[in-house]
């Protein structure tokens, strides 16, 4: 049933402020920059339900929601499917950039130029990028054009930064590539495109996601009808993080949608633009608001942060932002569910990050067990190399019985359907509490069935059945497990009774056997190392969700996240090396780590850490952001030296 628009309301008894609720019910499109917290995720949640479930957004049209991390995506599309139903937010596509660009690829693949058109299999981000300048050099050596080797590059390959063409030169321009090159740069960007295009006897064709990006703009550029229908598609797009877009990205949105009907909303903050270190444009919403005559407005609420803690974002902003702020920025009000008292921040010092471990060993016991929090309550964030920075602590913590993880290298696996369906199935199997397991796991099966809600209920019903027989399947044989050989054979029926070729229908991704079975083997191996320790299936498959576990991460890493409690790691010069060459973008990261707390945020100083050549660590290059902490008059300090 549709709802009036005129009647349509929030969700969750939510209520949205006034720019916010004329962004989600309108009708153009809007830029919207706002501070942390300020709710912009959530309104593109809320203008997808009012867009659906009004009409406006009318069958067989869809929304394309944009994010940045597959958990983002992910968020956006469990809350539009929570409000409003399976079948309307069937319409609600939720991708990562680079998960668009690659669905665009694999489907229009053959809408590229032979020449342009890499091998089905392709991988993503070729080994030699791990491997780095040298297997370049040694594949290349003595093969530069002779007429090229002049001027700066007479001493040919040896002459030509190596990284720096794979990491930016091979995807600065659009395709198609220069056939004939005027230099030895030209030459080498078409070679290594070639080269991971199409692969050799030692090299598996492999791309990075900036290739993925162009070649799927150029399948649009040259193929006016796979542009036609995904117009077609989608009547409205929504972009979140709208600061990290890149230049290659941009060029795609605007292949794809410059010109065309769609409504555009997108979404960012100027304060968190911490990725031009990977490519992201420093003038994306001018570009947009220009490109695309969008209208620029602002948010004014901090709906996440105590009323002290946005005091303190708000010195921040005043005294470390400088020109890039609006005037909006300083007149944030927070929400009406703190007192006004709410909020902490501490600076804690140490000789050492022995005793750092020890003291925070003890007060994260003292949270979990007076405060009534949860591990996920709780946040360990690091500027960057989380293990250097946090082994003690990690080991502090399970002396005292208490798991921390480091979330980067589990939560791309969690994050995948295929790994989510396995769990969930587990799960079911045995009869771990919580979540929507049993929902999660039907649905999956549902849909490779291709079965939608339409489909007559004794197909349904039948489906049920044999859900409930795998079930007692995979109960019995977990129960059964004692070494890893049996967990993959588990696994190999599971994909059986799945189906590959079903599964690569619905997941294109999978097409790629390599990375599916690396996959399959990592969770594999994660959770058999799980079920050592425990030596209990259901505490296994706990532990490797990650329930029971205090997340450590990166602060790009936490971007978009929020959490009670934020510990930030190493407030110090050699966690920000490189703040001399980009103060903005190191001002953001300290800012994003900030914001990330709803009550608290603990920051720490260790006078000796062992991360580097000096452990004597030091606060001089980093002093500025101690004073801003200082400023703000709400920070208090704890010497445990
Ligand atoms: N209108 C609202 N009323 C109450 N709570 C809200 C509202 N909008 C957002 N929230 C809550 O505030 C928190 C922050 O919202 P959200 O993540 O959308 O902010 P954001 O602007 O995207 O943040 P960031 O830029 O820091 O990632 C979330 O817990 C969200 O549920």
């Amino acid at each position: 049933m549709l709802i009036p628009k005129e009647q349509w309301k929030p969700a969750d008894g939510i209520e949205l402020e006034k720019n916010a609720e004329i962004v989600v019910k309108s009708n153009c499109n809007y830029l919207v920059i706002a501070g942390p917290g300020s709710g912009k995720t959530e309104l593109l949640a809320q203008r997808a339900c009012f867009l659906l479930q009004t009409g406006i957004c009318y069958s067989p049209k869809r929304i394309l929601a944009i994010s940045y991390k597959k958990e983002a995506a992910k968020n956006l599309a469990e809350r539009v499917q929570k409000r409003c139903g399976q079948k309307l937010a069937n319409r609600f596509v939720s991708l990562t950039f680079d998960a668009f660009a690659k669905s665009l690829l694999d489907r229009f693949l053959y809408g590229l130029p032979e020449v342009y058109r890499p091998d089905v299999n392709y991988d993503i981000n070729p080994s030699v990028l791990r491997e780095g300048k040298r297997s370049i050099l040694l594949r290349f050596e003595g093969k530069e054009p002779k007429h090229l080797l002049t001027g700066d590059y007479v001493d040919g390959i040896h002459s030509l930064s190596i990284e720096n063409i794979i990491n930016k030169k091979m995807t600065d321009k659009k395709l198609p590539f220069n056939n004939e090159p005027n230099n030895l740069e030209e030459w080498m960007i078409n070679e290594l495109w070639k080269l991971f295009l199409k692969g050799d006897k030692d090299f598996k064709p492999a791309l990075t996601f900036p290739m993925i990006s162009r070649l799927a703009e150029y399948i649009l550029r040259e193929n006016p009808f796979v542009l036609k229908a995904l117009r077609a598609t989608y009547s409205h797009v929504f972009l979140d993080e709208f600061q990290d877009i890149t230049g290659v990205q941009y060029d795609l949105l605007k292949t794809c949608f410059l010109g065309s009907n769609a409504v555009i909303t997108a979404v960012g903050d100027n304060k968190q633009r911490i990725m031009e270190w990977a490519g992201a444009l420093r003038n994306s919403f001018e570009l947009f608001e220009k490109d695309f005559n969008a209208q620029r407005i602002n948010l004014l609420m901090n709906h996440r942060s105590a009323p002290r803690l946005v005091e303190l974002q708000k010195v921040f902003i005043k005294e470390a932002f400088g020109e890039k702020i609006d005037l909006s920025d300083l007149k944030i009000e927070n929400s009406k569910k703190w007192s006004k008292d709410d909020g902490i921040c501490e600076v804690w010092i140490f000789n050492d990050y022995i005793k750092e471990a020890q003291i925070l060993s003890e007060n994260i016991k003292k949270w979990l067990n007076s405060e009534d929090l949860s591990h996920r309550d709780i946040c360990v964030l690091v500027k960057q190399r989380p293990s250097k920075y946090t082994n003690m602590l990690i080991k502090t913590l399970a002396e005292n019985s208490m798991n921390a993880r480091d979330e980067g290298e589990v939560s791309d696996l969690l994050n995948e359907e295929i790994i989510q369906f396995i769990i969930n199935l587990f799960s079911l199997a045995l009869n771990i509490n919580g979540n929507n397991s049993y929902t999660f796991v039907y649905d999956f099966i549902k849909i490779l069935n291709g079965y939608d809600d339409d489909t007559p209920e004794r197909f349904l019903i039948k489906l049920e059945s044999e859900i409930t027989e795998l079930l007692r399947f995979a109960n019995e044989k977990l129960l059964k497990i004692d070494n890893q050989k049996q967990i993959v054979e588990l696994y190999k029926i599971i994909i059986r009774y799945l189906k590959m070729d079903r599964l690569i229908s619905y997941f294109p991704q999978y097409r790629n056997t390599a990375w599916f079975n690396d996959l399959m083997n990592k969770s594999i191996k994660l959770l058999w190392n799980e079920f050592e320790i425990t030596n209990n299936w259901s505490k296994a498959i706990t532990n490797f969700i990650g329930i029971n576990s205090i997340p450590i991460m990166t602060i790009h890493k936490s971007k978009g996240l929020e959490y009670d409690t934020v510990v930030f790691i190493g407030l110090e010069d050699s966690a920000f090396w490189s703040i001399k060459n980009q103060p903005e973008q190191d001002t953001c990261a300290f800012f994003v780590a900030l914001s990330r707390a709803k009550r608290r945020v603990i920051i720490t100083f260790s006078k000796y850490r062992d991360v580097g050549a000096n452990p004597c660590q030091t606060a001089e290059n980093v002093k500025k952001f101690y004073e801003l902490l200082a400023k703000s008059g709400i920070v208090e300090y704890r010497d445990f030296m």
